[in-house]
């Protein structure tokens, strides 16, 4: 896509290492994706029009767009890096194998695409290989992802049944052939009655196409069921720009419910422009995708609304706007932008940069940011946009732009960045404003960590702050550091992300550390409720004097646990933190000089936090536990002493203590990680991994279903697709027929429940079992209770 758009001068190749977006040592070491990388091009090159044939009226792909292209991992560990890019996109090509078709990752990452409803369009790649299979994997978009595929293209293989040469266009009723061996530059564009002359199979069957593509379009668009009135019936007398615009209508709800499909092989360079096109011609513009949710504290709705003021303020932000009549009601239009930082990458040459969306306004160069996660300001020093490995600097990045902020301290992955002009830069917005939040993402447990350890001492620092480093980067990286021994953990999503997490911290940030064996993450839980305690500490806190009080419970997190305005839930656990206060005449709590409430909330937090990354038990981390901590202003504070630090520590030792009288009280339990794990395999193994994974692993089979099902439950208010009325051309080479019901060569999924414990090292296992061909991905389903003969074997 870059090298057509003119953006790099060779094609890269993720082989030898030389693409593009994958610019991680590690990713072009692994010739995999692992970061989502942002680059911006035009499509077409602006200056030129479309290489698209046909005679359309006026479609989109014949004038220049701006097109900010995410690549994605593919690798089960990175879903998170992929759902976290996701929900930036305005529209997203599918890229499936077409000798493997829908496997399961590509089924999950379609699964969060429909909840996040991007519109999506299908290329179905890899059709140069052999048993590359275009109407079996067309089938599967049917039945495993569950929307109707338009096939808008199908493969063109030389004389039928020879080398896959190029593409039929059962849209623009073209065919396009790229030249053997050539960089894809060149293509031969035939029309219908050239095509007769030149492959008459193919002419045939782009006219089935044609009529296929526009009864499934009339099942979904009234509009082109009437044009094909108008036209008598006769599908091919439909002007293409219709079909275009039908298919934009029909997936531009981001529901899934029709899918285009197109074809290429992008290895020889086939497919790709006319896939482009397709991107301007079917994808919406930013202007065209729905309101984005935003949250102010409890206040809920889309942030075009807040912005326009139909979004009810709360009466907080009116009171403390009616101080400042001149900015009364006009605060939110001050918001001069409001963007979402997505990605933080460390660049060795221009340091870190904080990729951003921007959904309203714009982001001027040097504005200040608040940033309303961490209640912080910074500024934006520098505004890039990245072309390539390149950066261009710019004075602003507009509304639905992606962009790239330079020169930011502390904004993470996940955080929201708004800009007002006038803002006081350390108070920031009054509330609820300063709350404002673009809709968070829920990022799963960590089941895996290791220890890390610096070379030496002097390393301590630095290596500290490139994990905190790491960490802004991929929230989905967790960090504890032990109080006591000061040892440092660092857990992920999976081996892999680990692997990786080292090989970035070694070798991209260059820490020197070493990094210990992985294990597996288990947790802690409180099983019953437990007595109060009072804990005041008196001792010196980070070298100056100290002493604060508060009193500490936990017990059990109880499922739907309700919500309440003083609780935080945080990995799993909640904490609520009451301040009793007495209020003034006004309503506003008296408190001591030094510290006011949030000051106070914060430093509870953060020892209440600390003390729930290390259970009493085993040293795990504890897993739905409910902490409450109580401050009495009149008790526990001990005037000038009573600092943050004092605070903190206070409440760390008070929960760690309790959680002590809970295990001496045998309260506390060993949790262990259990997987939902995905198996595609051949029928012919069935018995064999069901056996394994019942009798060795104590799994659970939750369903055995044929291949063809898939895992995504067919959605509310779609229809039901029947796989049989699919059309697709026939496939000259497929090894395993998409119709095929039964026999050893039939593709199995398995869906099981089983403890991460018995999963580590699975895939070779699963490789013996299935001579090679078997697959899984696994995530987290829930943690279980371990067992006594269990626990005794951690
Ligand atoms: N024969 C053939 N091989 C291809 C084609 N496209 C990609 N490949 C090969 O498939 C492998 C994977 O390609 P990638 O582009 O890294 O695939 P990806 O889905 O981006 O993988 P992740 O980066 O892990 O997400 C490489 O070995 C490519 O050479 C194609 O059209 N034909």
């Amino acid at each position: 896509m870059l090298y057509y758009s003119g953006f790099t001068r060779r094609i890269g190749d993720v082989d030898d290492g030389s693409t593009v977006t994958d610019f991680l040592p590690a990713e072009r070491a692994r010739g995999i994706t692992i970061q989502s990388a942002a680059v911006t091009f035009h499509w077409p090159p602006q200056g030129q029009g479309a290489i698209n044939t046909g005679k359309q009226d006026g479609p989109r792909s014949h004038q220049s767009h701006t097109i900010n292209l995410i690549d994605t991992p593919g690798h089960a560990d990175f879903t998170f890096e992929v759902i976290r890019s996701l929900r930036i996109l305005d529209g997203a090509v599918c890229i499936l194998d077409g000798v493997a078709g829908v496997e399961a990752q590509t089924e999950k990452v379609w699964a969060q695409a429909n909840s996040w409803s991007i519109p999506r369009i299908a290329f179905v790649n890899k059709l140069d290989r052999n048993g590359a299979a275009f109407a079996k994997t067309v089938k599967e978009i049917g039945s495993r992802l569950k929307g109707w595929p338009a096939v808008c293209q199908i493969p063109w293989w030389k004389g039928g049944k020879g080398q896959f040469t190029g593409v039929g266009d059962a849209v623009n009723l073209c065919a396009m052939k790229w030249e053997e061996g050539g960089d894809g530059k060149s293509i031969e564009t035939f029309t219908l009655d050239k095509l007769e002359i030149e492959d008459s199979g193919l002419h045939l069957e782009i006219i089935k196409a044609r009529a296929a593509l526009v009864e499934s379009l009339c099942g979904y668009d009234e509009q082109l069921l009437e044009t094909w009135l108008e036209c008598e019936d006769d599908s091919m007398a439909i002007p293409p720009q219709a079909i275009k615009d039908s298919l934009r209508r029909c997936i531009i709800d981001g529901s899934g419910k029709l899918i285009p499909v197109f074809a290429g092989a992008s290895f020889r360079n086939i497919g790709v422009q006319p896939l482009l096109d397709a991107v301007d011609d079917l994808l919406p513009d930013p202007t065209q995708r729905p309101d984005p949710e935003v949250s102010l504290g409890s206040i809920k709705g889309g942030l075009k609304d807040l912005m326009s003021g139909r979004l009810a303020i709360s009466p907080v932000l009116q009171k403390s706007l009616a101080k400042k009549p001149a900015s009364r009601n006009s605060l939110v239009s001050l918001i001069e932008g409001c963007a979402l930082a997505f990605k933080v990458v460390n660049d060795l040459k221009r340091g870190v940069l904080v990729y951003v969306r921007v959904y309203s306004g714009s982001i001027n160069k040097n504005a200040t940011l608040w940033n309303t996660s961490l209640h912080v300001t910074e500024r934006a020093q520098r505004v890039l946009q990245m072309q390539a490995s390149d950066a261009v600097e710019l004075s602003y990045i507009g509304t639905g732009q992606i962009g790239v902020i330079a020169g930011l301290k502390y904004a993470r992955t996940g955080d929201t960045l708004v800009s007002i002009p006038g803002m006081s830069p350390k108070t920031g917005p009054p509330p609820p404003l300063n709350n404002l939040q673009l809709k968070p993402i829920d990022i799963p447990p960590p089941v895996f960590f290791a220890a890390i350890e610096p070379n030496s001492l002097s390393e301590e620092k630095n290596v500290t702050e490139s994990l905190t480093l790491l960490l802004r980067e991929d929230p989905s990286l967790h960090m504890t550091v032990d109080d006591e021994s000061g040892q440092m953990q660092i857990s992920g999503m999976g081996e892999l992300h680990l692997e990786i997490a080292r090989d970035r911290l070694v070798n991209d940030f260059k820490a020197k550390a070493t990094m210990g064996n992985i294990e597996i993450s288990y947790r802690e839980a409180v099983l019953t409720e437990g007595i109060s305690h009072r804990f005041v500490l008196h001792r010196d806190v980070a070298g100056k004097k100290g002493k604060a009080a508060c009193e500490a419970k936990v017990e059990p997190l109880l499922p739907h646990f309700p919500s309440e305005e003083n609780t935080v839930i945080r990995d799993g656990n909640a904490v609520t933190i009451d301040v009793l206060t007495v209020v003034d005449g006004e309503g506003q709590p008296i408190l001591p000089p030094e510290l006011s409430l949030s000051c106070i909330k914060a430093a509870l937090m953060n020892g209440a936090v600390a003390a729930l990354a290390r259970g009493p038990r085993r040293g795990f981390p504890l897993h739905e536990t409910h902490v409450c901590l109580t401050f009495n202003p009149s008790m526990d504070y001990f005037g000038a002493d009573t600092s943050p630090a004092a605070l903190s520590a206070a409440a760390r030792i008070a929960v760690q203590t309790v959680l002590q009288a809970a295990d001496d009280g045998d309260s506390i339990a060993l949790m262990e990680p259990v997987m939902n794990v995905v198996i595609s395999c051949d029928e012919s193994s069935l018995g064999a991994i069901v056996h394994d994974l019942l009798s060795a692993r104590g799994g659970r089979i939750l369903s055995l279903d044929s291949d063809e099902n898939g895992s995504i439950p067919a959605s509310e208010g779609l229809k039901v697709i029947d796989v049989e009325r699919i059309y697709a051309p026939p496939d000259p080479f497929a090894s395993i027929d998409g119709t095929q019901s039964s026999g050893p060569g039939q593709l199995r999924q398995i869906t099981a429940i089983v403890p991460l414990k018995e999963m580590v090292g699975y895939l070779k296992h699963l490789r013996s079992l299935t001579g090679g061909r078997g697959t899984f991905i696994m995530s987290i389903d829930n943690f279980q209770r371990l067992s006594g003969p269990r626990e005794k074997a951690v």
